[in-house]
């Protein structure tokens, strides 16, 4: 029937009246739209079941791994132990390589580029993924390609043979095979649209990369292929995928005006400060109390939040400016940046000019409420009285780790301050808390080609950039948008290249004989921070503590304090200690296991140069571990970290020792287990 009304109206009739052609032609385009719509669902559920396929083959990969990574796991927490047996792993891995059809390529050199193709065996958990929609031609080979394709051509040729007959280059096929050769009976999916599957492909890469509560920047890369992502037969490589044709750049997604335009906090604390008397509206007795305690100068973040916060609160406790209600505010820095005194004073001093409320008989007692969300949460849903309803600010340090837990009802009539060094800038998430007119402030990132990117920006034009110019911003390059992390200019990371079993070794050569002091060395688990404390406690000689949750709280602040004190050499430490923590006099982070999640990662090293301080970090990277460590390095916009090079001969004199040392620890575990059996 429309269709039919549509053929009339859509004539050359000159009886035709032009309403009812515009009527005709809205006809039309709703067909068109619902006929798009139905294509999409088919052609999503297509997808679907490829990525079902996909997913398939990796739960069983994936059911495989967690055996492995159980046998793993248990290898990381005895790699101290599998020094013993190291010979008969390398047989192990020579034959695995042979199995492989690596060896050759080892022999060659080439061992790099064939483990790249090993690395999905080490990502980490995948968790939901989203899916854009991709026209599939064919779920398995495309019959063009097909015909008279040559298993054993190289991709190269391949490439050329299709471009003599005009064949669609915007192929991408999976993955080389374990033999190195290119797996032409795996499925090809040509897609139309090649940059939105690549970046999708990217987007699960680093959505596993992060840790798992967030992640916008994954889905935000936009990535050019250099000459490392290229393989050995010139075909690029992106997200796992062997990419033929060209690759152009995904085009930038439209963000909020806010997130497009934060203000940028620059990470040079020794020369972007300001002195403490100049700050305008700050009370003198204020700036007093700091000079006392030896802060003359206010860091770059302090700088800008504080005049922020106090300009918002001017005007009255419970309003902002103008009787309106103030704006929330986003603020990522680096860590140690000085973020927690950003937000302190300000409130301290908006909290001294309020006029006291008496409420149905009830006046506040308390000031500020310094707690951690899970226990906020709590008291409001169990403790009697508690009530929040006159909360004036919800500051939330470490934003990041709570963005689940903060879009609760009760928020909703709060002024809220986010902090943190690794802030999620995914618009999605930060829509759940309904943010009101909210100010981002963030920090400035530099690439290996020393280009300047804010965290989260978009595409500027040249009058733009003009425009910031004049603003008297940091000369950002802004181009693609990136989501990326600071971290301090202090910072020097270096990365070793070692076995498993070489691990143990070279940090007892790094405390022997390099005499590393004030270090600060992260396991990936309490089981391994234990048993690597007791093993170079054994060897002696050096000052050597744990720091774990296996320690009650007042021991772990003891511990803490000896090591500010420089009574201790090294604190051998879990996850528990990578985040927040401000401890003075740490000079080394090394990570001894490789963490799993860009965050961690990022938080630990964070431990080190705080302040303006210098410091080093180096993680201990095992062969295997190589492109996970790279890959999520590199996409959180980290320039190459270089190399430590350690001559082997060094690690000779130590072997004695540690052997020794490696006999006994069966037998302190063992004890302390009886000891702890009898204690009940
Ligand atoms: N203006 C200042 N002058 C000198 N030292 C400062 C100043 N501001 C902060 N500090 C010191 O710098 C260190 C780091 O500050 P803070 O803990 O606030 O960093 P942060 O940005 O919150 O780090 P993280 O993200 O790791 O929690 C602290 O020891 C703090 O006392």
């Amino acid at each position: 029937m429309a269709l039919f009304t549509i053929q009339r109206y859509m004539g050359d009739d000159e009886d035709v009246v032009e309403d009812q052609k515009k009527s005709a032609i809205n006809i039309l385009e709703k067909i068109k739209s619902e006929a798009k719509a139905r294509k999409s669902i088919k052609e999503k559920k297509l997808h679907t079941e490829i990525i079902t396929t996909e997913k398939t083959e990796k739960k069983k990969k994936r059911k495989k791994k967690s055996k492995d990574t159980s046998d793993e796991d248990a290898e990381d927490t005895q790699d101290i132990d599998s020094y013993v047996s190291a010979e008969q792993r390398d047989d192990k891995e020579k034959k695995s390589a042979e199995r492989l059809g690596l060896s050759e390529i080892e022999k060659k050199g080439e061992l790099k580029h064939a483990v790249l193709y090993e690395e999905p065996e080490s990502e980490p958990p995948k968790k939901k993924k989203k899916v854009k929609s991709v026209e599939i031609q064919s779920p398995i080979v495309n019959k063009d390609n097909k015909d008279d394709s040559d298993s054993t051509e190289s991709p190269v040729k391949t490439k050329k043979r299709k471009k003599e007959k005009g064949i669609n280059d915007n192929v991408l096929l999976n993955t080389p095979g374990s033999d190195g050769s290119f797996m032409t009976e795996k499925p090809v999916l040509s897609v139309s649209d090649t940059e939105a599957f690549i970046g999708d492909r990217i987007g699960k890469e680093n959505e596993d990369l992060s840790e798992p509560e967030d992640d916008w920047m994954g889905e935000q890369i936009n990535d050019t292929i250099d000459d490392e992502d290229k393989n050995l037969d010139g075909t690029n490589e992106i997200g796992g995928f062997t990419v033929i044709g060209e690759v152009k750049s995904k085009t930038p997604q439209k963000l909020p005006d806010w997130l497009a335009n934060p203000s940028i906090i620059t990470v040079d604390l020794k020369h972007q400060t300001q002195s403490v008397g100049d700050m305008k509206g700050l009370d003198t007795d204020i700036i007093e109390k700091l000079k006392e305690n030896g802060v003359t100068h206010f860091f770059p973040v302090q700088r800008q939040v504080i005049p922020a916060i106090l300009d918002i609160t001017q005007n009255g406790f419970q309003v902002g400016k103008g009787g309106y209600r103030p704006s929330d505010m986003c603020i990522s820095a680096p860590t140690g940046s000085g973020k927690t005194l950003a937000f302190v004073l300000p409130i301290i001093q908006s909290l001294r000019s309020r006029v006291p409320v008496r409420l149905n008989g009830y006046q506040s007692l308390v000031d500020i409420i310094v707690a951690t969300p899970g226990r906020l949460v709590d008291h409001i849903n169990k403790t009697e009285g508690f009530d929040l309803s006159q909360l004036r600010f919800l500051v939330i340090d470490e934003a990041d780790r709570m963005m689940e837990e903060i879009k609760q009802d009760w928020l909703t009539h709060l002024q809220k301050l986010l902090f943190s060094a690794t802030l999620s800038q995914n618009p999605e998430k930060l829509q759940m808390l309904n943010l009101f007119q909210p100010k981002l402030f963030t920090s400035v990132v530099k690439d290996d080609r020393g280009k300047v990117y804010t965290q989260n920006t978009e595409q500027v034009t040249g009058e733009e950039k003009l425009q910031n110019k004049n603003k008297n911003t940091p000369d950002t390059q802004t181009g693609e948008f990136v989501g990326k992390y600071t971290t301090p200019e202090g910072l020097t990371e270096y990365q070793i290249e070692c076995t498993s079993a070489e691990k143990p070794l070279i940090l007892l050569h790094l405390l022997h004989n390099m005499k590393f002091r004030h270090v600060l060395c992260f396991t990936n688990s309490v089981e391994s921070t234990h048993r690597l404390f007791h093993l170079i406690k054994s060897i002696g000689d050096i000052e050597v503590r744990e720091f774990s949750s296996r320690l009650h709280a007042a021991r772990r602040s003891k511990i803490v304090q000896q090591f500010t004190n420089g009574k201790i050499d090294i604190l051998i430490c879990s996850d528990a200690m990578a985040r927040g923590m401000d401890v003075d006099n740490v000079r080394y982070v090394i990570s001894y296991d490789v963490p799993a999640y860009i965050k961690t990662y990022i938080h630990r090293i964070g431990r080190t140069a705080r302040a303006g301080k210098a410091g080093t970090a180096i993680t201990l990277l095992q062969n295997k571990e190589f492109f996970h460590f790279k890959k999520m390095t590199k996409e959180a916009g980290k320039p190459r970290i270089k190399e430590l090079k350690i001559d082997r001969e060094d690690l000779n004199p130590i072997i004695p020792a540690f052997e020794e040392a490696l006999k006994e620890l069966p037998q302190i575990l063992k004890g302390e287990k009886i000891k702890r059996k009898s204690n009940g």
